[in-house]
């Protein structure tokens, strides 16, 4: 859904784009409801329908917002953009409210991840440190003591966009909350993915049972 209603000669705006999702670009002329828009690439687009152009906010912070609910628009456009502009500085994480958005960095970072940022995540106000898988774990921790009940964390997103690699993250933040090891001397971190590597393999071999049942079944 685009927003025309402010829309005039020399508004920023934002524009489909075949090879880049979005662009960025300023109305330069308006018949009805079509608007030429010239492109930051120096492309003109003729004749874009009104509903299909989405305001950009040209004064947003340069290095984006860590929150999304500071975009002064939350459109798809200004939602990528903001997620593009932080991952170009190697911030991979963003908050929408309290949902935190991790994007893969396709490379170890493993300042992100080591003792002493998790000494400083521990218990922290969420105000004064950048996003992080750890604030999100550490807020689930916390409202479990204080509720006294079992607390979980929903992780989710496409193949391959790093649901593993977080979720390891934040058993690794937990055990360390946790402070102790657990039995023979492995990590609670290290017990917990064992347990979900059991479930995996449990699961693979029902679904080749099936398979099997199946297979008889047509032979
Ligand atoms: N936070 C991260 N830091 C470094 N590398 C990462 C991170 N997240 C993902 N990766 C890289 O991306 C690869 C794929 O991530 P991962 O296996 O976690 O995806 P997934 O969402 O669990 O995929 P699938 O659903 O297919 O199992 C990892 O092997 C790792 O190389």
């Amino acid at each position: 859904m685009g927003m025309p209603a402010n829309v005039e000669i020399g508004s920023h705006v934002w524009v489909e784009d075949p090879e880049v999702a979005w662009i960025d670009g300023i109305v330069i002329n308006i018949e009805q409801d079509e608007v030429e828009v010239q492109t930051r690439d120096g492309k003109t687009q003729v004749a874009v329908s009104l509903s299909r152009i989405y305001p950009n906010d040209v004064e947003a912070p340069s290095g984006g917002v860590d929150d999304m609910t500071r975009l002064q628009y939350l459109h798809e456009p200004a939602v990528l953009h903001n997620l593009a502009t932080r991952y170009e500085i190697n911030e991979i994480y963003t908050y929408s409210g309290n949902i935190l958005i991790a994007l893969n960095p396709f490379q170890p970072l493993s300042h992100l991840y080591d003792v002493y940022v998790m000494e400083r995540y521990k218990g922290a106000l969420i105000e004064g440190l950048s996003p992080h898988v750890f604030t999100i774990a550490d807020v689930a921790y916390r409202e479990m003591i204080k509720e006294g009940r079992s607390n979980s964390i929903l992780v989710s997103g496409e193949s391959g966009a790093g649901k593993t690699e977080t979720t390891k993250m934040l058993m690794r933040y937990l055990a360390y909350l946790g402070g102790h090891s657990g039995a023979e001397g492995r990590t609670v971190e290290q017990q917990v993915l064992e347990v979900s590597r059991m479930i995996y393999i449990w699961f693979m071999l029902v679904n080749a049972l099936k398979f099997y049942r199946a297979y008889a079944l047509f032979k």
